[in-house]
């Protein structure tokens, strides 16, 4: 099976680059490419990664124009395989454009958008066209799109099938009510059906892994429960939905084994909070062989329940911010290879459905903004090539890009620039792309690493806080 990403037109075209060249050179002292970090130069022609020069390359770099970056990181561009666009219907919450800017100052060179948010939600070939139109000459970086698994076509092989001809990398499903009218959630035997026709096509299923419990263990939420106070909300959506989501999915990732009945399908859990049992039981369905993905968020990993003020509803998502002890399981679960990869789950809404004022979480909006921020390994003593493995590596092979993701010859020249050792207050003095710049959680804080310059197959999209003229991204579609 072959993904191709298909070259928007005006590659190369007029505004598309801040640079002036089609075929240059980059380098540095610390370039992540072929599992080291070092000083190397990279080749760029025609949107491509040409060839990688290690060491001592300049001799290899004669007459070409050279952009030298100095001790900054050059790595591959980061794949945000979760993200909501909300566009079409509703470009107020945000849209093609002010998302994918974000992502370029973000150094994020590649989005796949979730089905839901937007309206219609994406869950037949009809709505992706409504999608990839609404998509056109709005794009500052590439973007693909996940469809949704949705009751409607779960069981109904041939509309699955349509949707995915039509060119979505994968399919996404809830397992709990999504918020969304329009996205209704799906019970186990609508994921196993899906996964059969997913099979066929190697493309993965995204599950939001939250389930009501059968039997409650939340403490009884009686009326008195101030909504303001983000304990009450903890308490009304507790580790227990995620575990189970999860062992509700049990044959479901039994079916993916080999000799199972949806062998070649993959199950992807998005945005796992619960560090416990939750990750206990896909550890073991891993290892019986069961082909499960899991992604966490920064925001988990940077922010823990004790921290989050009450009536502050900017970190209100589902499933939540748990405690401190939970963030460093988390933590630990990546660094041991346990959790595969990273993504934004970048979810925002009109500031109103907050509910800043009222600061009620029971009722406020669920989701993070947070397109821009994304390093907070200082503490932990990550390396530069496992962010790469986590943001840009991993999550090309589940979104089935297989020329993006690694600084490799013959590569997209999707690129990132970043000094990981600036430090700054995301004050409001700093600029913020995405369309409602006062929900995003990170504001106030103190943050460290900041993207230079982002190349989108080797348009130069985004430097020194300037975006390029004209949107050059190509929307991606599965072949
Ligand atoms: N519909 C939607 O974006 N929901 C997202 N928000 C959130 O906090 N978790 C989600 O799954
Ligand atoms: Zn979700
Ligand atoms: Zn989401």
């Amino acid at each position: 099976l072959l993904y191709t990403a298909p070259f928007s037109k005006s590659l190369g075209g007029e505004g598309c680059s801040l640079l002036p060249h089609g075929h240059f050179w980059i380098a540095s002292q610390r370039v992540v490419a072929l599992g080291r970090v070092g000083p190397a130069a990279v080749e760029v022609k025609e949107g491509l990664i040409n060839a990688i020069a290690v060491g001592d390359y300049r001799s290899f770099v004669l007459r070409r124009p050279l952009v030298d970056y100095g001790d900054a990181v050059i790595m591959p561009g980061l794949i945000d395989v979760h993200a909501h666009l909300d566009e079409p219907g509703r470009e107020e919450w945000e849209g093609f454009s002010t998302g994918t800017r974000a992502a370029a100052a973000g150094g994020i060179t590649t989005l796949v958008d979730m089905p839901l948010n937007s309206f219609p939600s994406t869950v037949s070939e009809e709505t992706l066209k409504l999608k990839v139109d609404a998509a056109r000459d709005k794009l500052y970086v590439d973007v693909g799109f996940w469809g949704g698994l949705v009751p409607e076509n779960a069981l109904n092989p041939s509309k699955l099938e349509s949707l995915l001809n039509a060119g979505v990398l994968g399919l996404k499903s809830f397992m709990c009510p999504s918020g969304i009218n329009d996205f209704p959630m799906t019970n186990s035997t609508h994921i196993e059906e899906g996964l059969v026709t997913l099979a066929k096509y190697k493309r993965p299923l995204l599950i939001h892994a939250e389930r009501i419990p059968d039997v409650s263990s939340d403490e009884e939420l009686d009326g008195e429960l101030d909504p303001r106070s983000y304990a009450t909300y903890l308490k009304s959506r507790t580790p227990a939905w995620e575990e189970s989501a999860v062992r509700d999915l049990n044959r479901a990732m039994k079916d993916t084994e080999v000799g199972g009945r949806s062998e070649g399908a993959h199950l992807h859990i998005v945005h796992l909070s619960d560090s416990k049992t939750t990750l206990d039981l896909l550890k073991d369905a891993k290892h019986s062989g069961a082909k499960v993905t899991i992604e966490t968020c920064p925001h988990y990993l940077a922010f823990s329940a004790e921290e989050v003020p009450d009536g502050d509803t900017r970190f209100k998502c589902s499933p939540p911010i748990r405690d401190a002890a939970n963030k460093e399981n988390l933590w630990e679960a990546l660094l041991d290879g346990h959790i595969d990869m990273l993504s934004s789950d970048h979810s925002p809404s009109t500031p109103d459905l907050k509910l800043m004022e009222e600061g009620n979480f029971m009722k406020a909006w669920g989701g993070i903004s947070s397109l821009q921020t994304w390093s907070h390994g200082k503490k932990y003593g990550i390396t530069l090539n496992q962010l790469a493995s986590w943001w840009s590596e991993k999550p090309a092979e589940l979104a089935g890009q297989k020329n993006k993701g690694s600084i490799l010859p013959g590569y997209h020249a999707d690129i990132v620039v970043w000094k990981p050792e600036a430090q700054f207050h995301l004050d409001d003095t700093h600029a913020v792309y995405h369309k409602h710049r006062n929900i995003s959680a990170y504001l106030g804080k103190e943050l460290s690493g900041k993207v230079l310059s982002t190349f989108v197959r080797g348009n130069l999209v985004f430097a020194e806080g300037k975006h390029a003229g004209a949107a050059c991204g190509a929307t991606i579609l599965a072949k």
